[in-house]
């Protein structure tokens, strides 16, 4: 068996992904609609052309899933191990596809990924070896992170925490630069500040290694301006239920995801 990682669908996870492998190993990828590929990738116009591959990454849009299973069975081949990206898409609809008995993964990667900075959480099949296993570790660690669940229901939770996750801090920034322009800064100036402050506190995060909480304290000085503005975000509980709904919706379409239609 090469180690020869294949990917299908190079879009922005897939590319992220053959990106950070391709300077490594040798990566193919089948898009027929992606104009670009990265730099050191080979472009495969048939999957027919693959050969073995050591790990087959699925990274199309779950509602393409059903235009790439009918290619699975074949490429499932004896050493391989398939490692599917698709938010919903389960082990059980992977292995009706590729066959009972083949060595299937699934793993929720974030977009973090195209600067090595993201984490990925990964279940895998009874038939995954642990040279297999070894494999797709080595692939999903090129993008950052890699945790190794036993239950694959959790994958609904990790989706709507870690795999969405980036867009709600970029989505309560923006909301902080459209409050801050509403207190009279200009945009550009209210955008650089939510900006900064939002890599600085991440980087604050990750270099300090203290509990959340604690670089929350630092911030929060008895009587002061954090204190009277945490104080309207947990009035009620307010952030917490918000939080709770947003994770709760996204783990619900998660699951409605994995349905067949
Ligand atoms: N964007 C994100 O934050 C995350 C996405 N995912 C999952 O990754 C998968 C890909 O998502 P993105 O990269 O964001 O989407 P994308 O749209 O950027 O990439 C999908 C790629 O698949 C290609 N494609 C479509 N049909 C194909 C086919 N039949 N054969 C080969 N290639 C085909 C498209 O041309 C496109 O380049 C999805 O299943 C998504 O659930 C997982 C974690 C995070
Ligand atoms: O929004 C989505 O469905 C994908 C899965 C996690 C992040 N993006």
């Amino acid at each position: 068996m090469s180690d020869t990682i294949l990917m299908i669908g190079c879009g922005r996870m897939g590319g992220a992904i053959a990106q950070a492998l391709a300077p490594a190993c040798r990566v193919l990828a089948f898009d027929p609609h992606a104009d670009h590929l990265p730099a050191g990738v080979e472009r495969l116009e048939s999957l027919s052309g693959a050969g073995a591959c050591a790990v087959v990454v699925l990274a199309v849009k779950p509602q393409g899933f059903d235009a790439i299973a009918p290619a699975l069975a074949s490429l499932a081949g004896p050493g391989s191990v398939i490692l599917s990206i698709m938010a919903g898409i389960t082990l059980e609809r992977l292995s009706a596809a590729a066959g009972t008995g083949a060595a299937l993964v699934r793993a929720m990667p974030n977009t973090p990924a195209a600067i090595g900075c993201g984490i990925t959480a990964a279940v895998a099949s009874p038939a995954v070896t642990a040279r297999q296993r070894a494999a797709v570790t080595r692939t999903l660690e090129a993008t950052g992170q890699v945790l190794w669940l036993e239950d694959e229901g959790d994958l609904d939770a990790v989706t709507a925490l870690s795999g969405s996750g980036p867009a709600y801090f970029y989505r309560f920034a923006e909301a902080l630069i459209q409050a801050g322009m509403e207190r009279g800064l200009d945009a550009e100036t209210a955008t650089r500040l939510a900006r900064q402050t939002f890599i600085g506190a991440a980087r604050l995060a990750e270099v300090d290694g203290v509990p959340l909480v604690e670089l929350r304290r630092q911030v929060t000085s008895p009587g002061g301006t954090t204190a009277a503005g945490l104080a309207v975000m947990e009035a009620d509980g307010a952030i917490d239920a918000l939080a709770g709904q947003v994770v709760r919706a996204a783990a619900r379409r998660s699951r409605e995801l994995s349905q067949p239609r």
